[in-house]
C-alpha cells in the first residue's frame, strides 16, 4: 500500500490541488452570493428563489464533492511515506487552517438553510468581513507546505 502511494505521489498531489482550487472558488463566492441576498434581495420574490437555488447548486454540485476530494487526496498524501514530519511546524498549521476552512464551510452551510427557512439574521456587511477567512486561511496553508517552516 506505501509503495502504491509512493507510485502514484505526483498524480494524487494534483488531483489534491485541483480539488482545493474548486473547493476554494466556492468558499469565496458563496459567501458573496450572500452578501447580494441580503442587500439587494427581496425576500419571497422571485429572485430569492433564484439566489436560493444558485447557493443550493453551489453547495452540492461543487464545494461538497470538493471538500471530499480536497480531504481524500490530503489524508493520502499524509499517509505516503516521508512525507509529513509531525515534529516540524507547518504540518500542526496546515492542520489547524484545514479544520478552520472545513468549519467555514459547515458555517456556508447553515447561513444557506437559513435563507430557504428565512431566518437569516447576519447582514451583508458582517458576510463580507466572514469573506476573508478563507483568504487568512489560505495564506497560512500555502506558506505551510511550501515553505515548510
Ligand atoms: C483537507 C485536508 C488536507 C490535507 C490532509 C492536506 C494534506 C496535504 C499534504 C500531506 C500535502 C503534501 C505536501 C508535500 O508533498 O510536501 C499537501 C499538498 C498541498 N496542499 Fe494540502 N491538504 C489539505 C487541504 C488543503 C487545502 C484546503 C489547501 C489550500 C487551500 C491545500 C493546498 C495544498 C497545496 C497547494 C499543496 C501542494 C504543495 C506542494 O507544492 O508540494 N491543501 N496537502
Amino acid at each position: 500500500m506505501h509503495d502504491l502511494l509512493t507510485d502514484w505521489y505526483f498524480w494524487i498531489k494534483s488531483l489534491h490541488v485541483v480539488s482545493v482550487i474548486a473547493w476554494m472558488a466556492g468558499l469565496f463566492y458563496l459567501p458573496r452570493l450572500f452578501v447580494y441576498h441580503v442587500e439587494v434581495v427581496e425576500t419571497g420574490s422571485k429572485t430569492d428563489k433564484l439566489f436560493q437555488t444558485m447557493e443550493r447548486r453551489l453547495l452540492r454540485a461543487i464545494m461538497n464533492p470538493a471538500m471530499i476530494a480536497t480531504w481524500v487526496f490530503g489524508l493520502s498524501l499524509v499517509a505516503v511515506p516521508g512525507i509529513v514530519d509531525w515534529s516540524m511546524v507547518w504540518p500542526w498549521v496546515k492542520a489547524a487552517s484545514v479544520l478552520a476552512m472545513t468549519w467555514f464551510h459547515m458555517w456556508l452551510a447553515r447561513q444557506r438553510k437559513s435563507f430557504v427557512s428565512g431566518t437569516n439574521s447576519i447582514s451583508g456587511r458582517q458576510y463580507r468581513m466572514m469573506n476573508e477567512v478563507p483568504t487568512i486561511l489560505l495564506l497560512f496553508i500555502v506558506f505551510a507546505v511550501i515553505v515548510k517552516f
